[in-house]
């Protein structure tokens, strides 16, 4: 559940920023969980009812199975007549039979609709992170997401494929063979009623603890997978700086945590089955000495005395598996909470209920007016102040400025990627707030500084750029980027596989595959972050022709570290502190802005003059 701003300003804590899932659990939290987890259910509805009547029949039959003892005893036994006592073992193995098929159909059954339910699970979350904007896996970290998806839908898997099962069934014991109790002698029924309350009370006492404690065990799970995720990421970094005896201890305080946090769940939960046990069994063994009396005072039959007491222990043993399994369930209960936490979490930048459409074909024009932004990390320290700009369509523009100036946070903005706090920004005169995100970044093209590429190969790369391209757009694209010269020379060619991440290229290479994407894309608008130090003065020369071209006939606006970028700029905006500091041409900015001729002689020191 998202906490609201609101609940925790009013207790004069540190606002929450929206978009931040919660760690702690809460009463609302587990109802939506409950809910949820039944809408997933639904979804197999013929399964689910399937299942539940092969539970009724295999419960029935145990149950069954008690009076055939009973007439056993009673009528085989006692009055001596091997006739019936071979009939009534024949229908005796017909009740087994019966279990033994309503069983496996049972097991077959809930263990399918777990495995499908954890499936469908992950692919909602996997679904609906994804329409998240960046700030969500900014303030919620990637490692935390991403242990929910993996390892509490697992959790649901295991628990709703067995230990549920495990409950409903002896459950369902438990109360049939109650009332057969009930049935067979009521006054001995009312003593096993009197004992209940002891045995369920300390249930519920440490069940409850021990969901708690399942939280906050899963919790210190995700902390452990994110740790070594973040550490497995930047390996190089690591080994570099030779910190893996620092990140091995600190794993290690990870890994300690969870397991005494872990500890104190499994702690609670033997008190939970070690009392449960005990309890139960001093009923049963309290009613045998009873009933034992009554069938010596002639009050019921032997018959009745061993239906009875088989029905006692199949209560006392129910009782004692839904208390084993009832700990197992309050940890569904903890992870489910923790899945539609991420379920329910609205993604903060979305489509407006009636989202304008931006007319084709997209021109590019961009206004920004009066933009002001902080990061919702960071709410307090203003990235963007007062920027007002005008770009018209086709207008090629070059961004300068000292680091952390804001340049990449205009990109941000203008790929909606995030809201100005204040002010709007337009394309093509619609404030993107009214356009559905998607809409908006259909028209454009990013070429970022660090090109991300994934598993696959280059095809498969450049065909990011637009999935419905045909073959022969993408082998265009590629060479308008110049990438043929090293993918021809790959063994499969484009076919080739390029390693996770695209790790078996070079980082200039990766970028000509980013501007293949960019090409193939076609935008109206490009946005184009210069790599500084990927780049060999040869391949240099080679993407300045590919970007050219790239740039030609569409609005672009490229963070400039070249000065061949600067110099073929129709205008060029200077950037500092998140404000708009001049804006002119290379040589006259190099006349008006000292900022600019300082930034030009360090930038590009062949500049002057
Ligand atoms: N996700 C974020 N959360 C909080 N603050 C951020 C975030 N990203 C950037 N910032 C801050 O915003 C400021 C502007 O960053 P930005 O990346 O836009 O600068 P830049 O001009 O592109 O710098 P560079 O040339 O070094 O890439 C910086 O001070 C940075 O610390």
């Amino acid at each position: 559940m998202l906490t609201a701003m609101s609940t925790r300003e009013d207790k004069g804590e540190r606002p929450v920023p929206a978009g931040l899932i919660t760690q702690a659990p809460s009463e609302q939290g587990r109802m939506w969980a409950l809910r949820v987890l039944w809408r997933f259910l639904a979804r197999h509805r013929v399964r689910f009812w399937l299942a539940v009547m092969a539970l009724l029949v295999a419960a029935g039959s145990v149950l069954a199975l008690g009076q055939t003892l009973r007439l056993v005893v009673d009528r085989g036994f006692l009055d001596d007549d091997p006739a019936q006592l071979n009939l009534l073992l024949l229908v005796t193995m017909g009740v087994i039979l019966l279990l033994a098929v309503a069983s496996a159909l049972r097991f077959y059954l809930v263990s399918w609709i777990g495995e499908r339910v954890a499936a469908d699970l992950r692919q909602a979350v996997f679904d609906h992170v994804t329409r998240q904007p960046p700030s969500f896996f900014e303030l919620n970290g990637v490692g935390e997401i991403q242990s929910r998806l993996t390892t509490d839908t697992s959790v649901l898997q295991t628990i709703l494929g067995a230990s549920f099962s495990i409950a409903v069934r002896n459950g369902l014991l438990l109360i049939g063979a109650l009332v057969l109790l009930f049935i067979t002698s009521p006054r001995l029924t009312g003593l096993v009623l009197a004992t209940l309350p002891l045995v369920l009370g300390p249930v519920v006492f440490f069940g409850r603890r021990v969901r708690r404690l399942s939280r906050a065990s899963q919790d210190r799970v995700a902390d452990v997978g994110s740790f070594a995720g973040e550490t497995l990421h930047g390996i190089r970094t690591v080994q570099a700086f030779c910190h893996e005896a620092v990140d091995r201890q600190r794993f290690r305080r990870h890994v300690d945590h969870a397991f005494d946090t872990a500890v104190l769940r499994v702690r609670q939960r033997a008190w939970l089955v070690g009392m449960a046990l005990i309890l139960a069994f001093s009923a049963v063994g309290l009613i045998l000495w009873q009933g034992g009396h009554d069938v010596l005072a002639g009050r019921m039959t032997a018959g009745e005395l061993a239906a009875f007491v088989f029905y006692a222990v199949l209560a006392a043993g129910a009782t004692g598996a839904v208390s084993e399994v009832s700990g197992e369930l309050f940890r569904a209960a903890g992870a489910t909470e923790r899945l539609t936490e991420l379920l329910n979490s609205r993604p903060q930048i979305r489509a407006p209920a009636r989202a304008q459409k931006l007319p084709r074909p997209v021109r590019g024009a961009i206004r920004l007016e009066e933009v002001g932004f902080a990061y919702p990390g960071r709410p307090e320290r203003p990235v963007l102040s007062g920027v007002d700009l005008h770009i018209e369509p086709g207008e090629r523009v070059a961004l300068v400025g000292p680091s952390g100036a804001g340049k990449s946070t205009l990109f941000a903005l203008l790929l909606r990627f995030y809201d100005p706090d204040r002010g709007r920004v337009c394309l093509d005169d619609i404030d993107l707030r009214e356009l559905d995100p998607a809409d908006v970044r259909s028209a454009i093209g990013l070429v970022a500084q660090e090109t991300t590429l994934f598993t696959g190969t280059a095809w498969e790369n450049i065909r990011y750029g637009r999935e419905d391209a045909d073959d022969e757009a993408i082998v265009k694209a590629a060479e308008a980027a110049h990438c043929m010269s090293f993918l021809s020379a790959l063994p499969q060619g484009l076919e080739t596989p390029l390693g996770p991440g695209g790790v078996q290229l070079s980082g200039g290479q990766r970028q000509r595959i980013a501007i293949a994407r960019a090409i193939l894309r076609d935008p109206a608008l490009l946005l184009l972050d210069e790599a500084t130090s990927n780049l060999d003065a040869e391949s240099e020369s080679r993407i300045q022709v590919a970007l050219e071209q790239l740039m030609r006939d569409r609005t672009s606006l490229v963070i400039a570290h070249r000065l061949a970028t600067v110099t073929a700029a129709d205008r060029i905006l200077v950037m500092q502190d998140g404000r708009l500091q001049a804006q002119g041409t290379h040589t006259e900015l190099l006349r008006s802005s000292p900022l600019y001729a300082h930034l030009a002689a360090l930038q590009f020191p062949d500049s002057r003059g």
